[in-house]
């Protein structure tokens, strides 16, 4: 996905992506089985287990140079966390494109990038073979990842024992000593307690210091401002604003204080809240 660019900057255009949401709770054993021959319909005809695709992002653009700090905010379901992962290549888009010059570190969704029944340590070294160090450059970073995660004993043990924190922890122990040209972060650092937290936000600034460019996803106002010169807003699959974080921030806390109001520049209505409920990647 280098694409020819500048390593650190970031091209996305026009990017589109639907998701087709599948609802079975509740459904019977029974139900799973004959549910292909007798569906209920709703009226109108379609069945209410299988509404219509979501459209997660609708045309959304986005040039970063290298070394700027963005931040990404939106209302839940406003299409945050599918930039992102389209950024990371985890899901593809249905048109437009992107491209990422340099090497990219993903922070996203935790349980997907670890295997459970592995220690820490292996999947250190899976995370590093799958972010293209080879055994030796991990096994060098190796006790400067596990000093980062201060995980202790727990390193050795098998992931299925640790809490989400913990998770927290060795993922962004990993992230932190890659010198990645782009770190995507999602989220993530919420739910690390708060001495955590800090020390991976100073890490952040190290590697942005350091010529990383960031692009962050997060509901914490005070974190965007601390840590992005820009944002970028999205609603409803759009980019409703994008500019300096205290002119987009200012724009989006109106947005917030009238939940009913459209944002303006998105041409559309909020997505509701929620409407992420029982998700499924087509794409997977
Ligand atoms: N894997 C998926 N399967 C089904 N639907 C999805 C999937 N990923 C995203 N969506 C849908 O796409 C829309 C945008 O979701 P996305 O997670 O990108 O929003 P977000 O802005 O990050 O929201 P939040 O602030 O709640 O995390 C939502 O309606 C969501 O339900």
């Amino acid at each position: 996905m280098s694409g020819g660019l500048e390593a650190g900057a970031i091209r996305l255009r026009d990017a589109t992506r639907a998701f087709d949401v599948r609802i079975d709770s509740g459904r019977t054993l029974k139900e799973v089985l004959v549910g292909g021959l007798r569906r209920r319909s709703a009226p109108g005809g379609r069945d209410p287990r299988h509404p219509p695709p979501v459209q997660a992002l609708r045309g959304v653009s986005l040039d970063i140079a290298p070394r700027e700090t963005v931040a990404i905010v939106g209302r839940n379901g406003a299409g945050k966390s599918s930039t992102l992962r389209v950024l990371a290549g985890i899901v593809p888009l249905d048109s437009g494109s992107v491209e990422i010059g340099g090497r990219v570190a993903a922070l996203l969704d935790l349980a997907a990038g670890f295997s459970r029944d592995f220690s820490g340590r292996e999947n250190i070294v899976m995370g590093g073979a799958l972010y293209g160090l080879s055994r030796r450059e991990v096994e060098e970073r190796m006790e400067a990842m596990v000093a980062f995660s201060e995980l202790g004993d727990f390193v050795d043990l098998p992931l299925k024992t640790y809490s989400t924190g913990m998770l927290v922890r060795l993922a962004f122990a990993i992230v932190a000593e890659l010198d990645a040209d782009v770190l995507l972060i999602d989220e993530v650092l919420a739910v690390g307690d708060g001495a955590f937290q800090r020390k991976c936000e100073e890490r952040i600034a190290q590697q942005v210091a350091g010529g990383s460019t960031l692009v962050l996803v997060s509901h914490d106002l005070a974190l965007i401002e601390r840590t992005c010169e820009r944002t970028v807003l999205l609603d409803n699959g759009r980019v409703a604003a994008d500019g300096p974080t205290a002119d987009v921030l200012a724009e989006y806390r109106h947005v917030l204080e009238d939940a009913s109001a459209p944002v303006r520049g998105s041409g559309a209505p909020a997505v509701p809240a929620g409407a992420d409920a029982d998700r499924q990647d087509s794409a997977s």
